[in-house]
C-alpha cells in the first residue's frame, strides 16, 4: 500500500510532479513545428526567422545547461525547478499574446530560460533519491517524460490548436503550469533526508556544493576527454532529432508527400514515441547487465542507415518514413547512456555539474542544427509559396538529411572511441 512517510513511495510522487514540468517543456520548445503555419502569417516570418524564433529556445536553454547543473548542485532541485517553471510559463502566457517577431523572440527566450533548469534538476532529483543501479533507468525515464512532451506537442496539440486557436491552446498550458508550480515548491525536498525521511539504501546524503566545490567541480568535468566524446555524441543526434520532429520533420512530410498537417505529425509522433519506448528499455537493460557501449555503437550505426537511406532516395514510402522517425526517437536511448557513464565518472555530488554540461551540447547542437537544415532548405527553394509559407523542394530535404546521416557518421565515431576506451578501463 502506498506510504507518504516511505521514501520508496514518496519519491515517485515528486519525480511525477518534476516530470509533468518537464513535459510543458517539451511541448512548448516541440509546438512550433505544429503551429508553424499560424506563426508565419501571425508574426510575418520567413523560413529563416522562423527558424530563428524555434532555435531561439535552444541556444538560451544550451547556454543554461552548465549554469543549471551549478545551480542545482549549490542551491538544490526543488528550489531551482520552481523558479524555472514559474518564469517558463510565464513567458509562454507572454508569446500567446504577442503580436510582432521581436517580442515573441523575447517571450520564447524567457520560455527557454525557465524551461532549461527542469530537467537538470530532475536528474539531480533522482541522483539523491535512487540508488546508482536505478539511475540508467530513471535518466531513461526523464527522458521518456520528454518524449511524452514530444508526443502531446504533435497530433494531441493540432488537434487542440484546431479545435480553438494556437493563442488559446498556449494560454491554456501555461495556466496549467503555474498551477503545478505549487505542489513543486510545497510538495518536493531535494533529498530524503530533507524531507524529515530514512535515507534510501544505498544512497548517501548529499549536501549543496561550496563555491570552492563548485569550481573543483568544473575543473574536473571541463577538463575531463570523455565529457567532450559525449557531448559531441549529444551535440550530433540530439541536434538533429530535435530539428527533425521539432521543425522540419513535418514541413517534409507535408511538402514532399502533399498531406495535411494534422497527419503530417502522426511522423513526428512517432518519433516521440521512440523516446517513450528506447531510452527506459537501454537504460533499464545497462542497468541490468552493467555494459553500455555496445548498444551505442549498434545505435549509432542504424541512425546513419536510416538518415542517409532518406537522402538517397529522397521520397522513401510513408511507411518507411514513420519508422525512420520511430527508430531516431528510440535510439536516443543508446547515446543518452553517456548520462550514467559520465554522472559515475564525475560523483553524484556533481551530477549536477557533469550532466547539465553535456545536455548543453545536445541543445547546442538543436540551435545550430535547424538554421543549417534551414540554410540548405533555402539554398534549393524555387520561390513557389502557398499561403505565405515557403514550399521546399526535395533536393532540400535530401541535403537536410545527408546533414543528418553526417553527424550520424561523427557519432559513430565516439560511440568506437568510448568503446575500445571502456576496453581499456579507462571509463
Ligand atoms: N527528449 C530529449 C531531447 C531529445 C533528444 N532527441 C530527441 N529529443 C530530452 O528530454 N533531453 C533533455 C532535455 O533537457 O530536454
Amino acid at each position: 500500500m502506498f506510504s507518504w512517510s516511505s521514501p520508496y513511495h514518496r519519491r515517485w510522487i515528486l519525480w511525477g510532479l518534476l516530470a509533468t514540468t518537464f513535459i510543458l517543456v517539451n511541448i512548448y520548445r516541440l509546438s512550433t513545428a505544429v503551429i508553424s503555419s499560424d506563426l508565419v502569417v501571425a508574426l510575418q516570418t520567413t523560413g529563416t526567422q522562423l527558424g530563428t524564433l524555434h532555435a531561439a529556445f535552444f541556444f538560451v536553454y544550451a547556454a543554461m545547461q552548465l549554469p543549471a547543473g551549478i545551480l542545482v548542485d549549490r542551491i538544490g532541485p526543488r528550489r531551482t525547478a520552481t523558479t524555472g517553471a514559474i518564469t517558463m510559463n510565464v513567458g509562454v502566457l507572454w508569446f500567446a499574446l504577442t503580436t510582432d517577431y521581436g517580442s515573441a523572440l523575447g517571450a520564447r527566450l524567457l520560455i527557454g530560460l525557465g524551461g532549461s533548469v527542469i530537467f537538470v534538476s530532475m536528474l539531480r532529483f533522482c541522483a539523491n533519491w535512487y540508488r546508482a543501479d536505478e539511475f540508467g533507468t530513471m535518466n531513461g525515464l526523464c527522458f521518456a517524460a520528454g518524449g511524452t512532451g514530444g508526443i502531446l506537442a504533435t497530433t494531441p496539440f493540432a488537434v487542440l490548436v484546431e479545435s480553438t486557436t494556437w493563442r488559446t491552446a498556449l494560454l491554456s498550458l501555461a495556466t496549467f503550469g503555474l498551477i503545478v508550480s505549487v505542489p513543486l515548491f510545497f510538495l518536493v525536498r531535494d533529498s530524503p533526508e530533507g524531507a524529515g525521511l530514512q535515507p534510501v539504501d544505498g544512497v548517501p546524503e548529499q549536501t549543496h556544493l561550496s563555491f570552492r566545490e563548485v569550481w573543483t567541480s568544473l575543473l574536473g568535468v571541463l577538463g575531463d576527454r570523455w565529457t567532450w566524446v559525449a557531448g559531441t555524441m549529444l551535440f550530433c543526434t540530439g541536434g538533429v532529432n530535435l530539428t527533425l520532429f521539432g521543425l522540419w520533420g513535418i514541413p517534409y512530410v507535408v511538402q514532399v508527400y502533399d498531406v495535411s498537417v494534422t497527419f503530417a505529425s502522426v511522423f513526428t509522433l512517432m518519433g516521440g514515441l521512440g523516446i517513450v519506448v528506447g531510452p527506459p528499455m537501454f537504460g533499464r537493460v545497462t542497468d541490468n547487465i552493467g555494459h553500455r557501449t555496445v548498444f551505442m555503437i549498434a545505435g549509432g550505426v542504424t541512425y546513419v542507415a536510416i538518415h542517409a537511406t532518406i537522402a538517397l532516395l529522397g521520397t522513401p514510402p510513408l511507411g518507411f518514413i514513420a519508422v525512420a522517425f520511430f527508430l531516431s526517437g528510440a535510439l536516443t536511448g543508446t547515446f543518452v547512456l553517456t548520462f550514467p557513464m559520465i554522472k559515475e565518472r564525475h560523483g553524484d555530488q556533481t551530477s549536477g555539474i557533469s550532466i547539465g554540461t553535456i545536455n548543453g551540447s545536445m541543445f547546442l547542437g538543436a540551435a545550430l542544427f535547424p538554421t543549417l537544415m534551414g540554410w540548405a532548405l533555402d539554398a534549393y527553394w524555387t520561390g513557389e509559396l502557398v499561403d505565405g509559407v515557403r514550399v521546399y523542394t526535395t533536393m532540400g530535404y535530401r541535403i537536410a538529411f545527408a546533414i543528418a546521416a553526417g553527424a550520424g557518421c561523427l557519432v559513430v565515431c565516439c560511440t568506437v572511441w568510448l568503446h575500445l576506451r571502456e576496453k581499456k578501463s579507462d571509463l
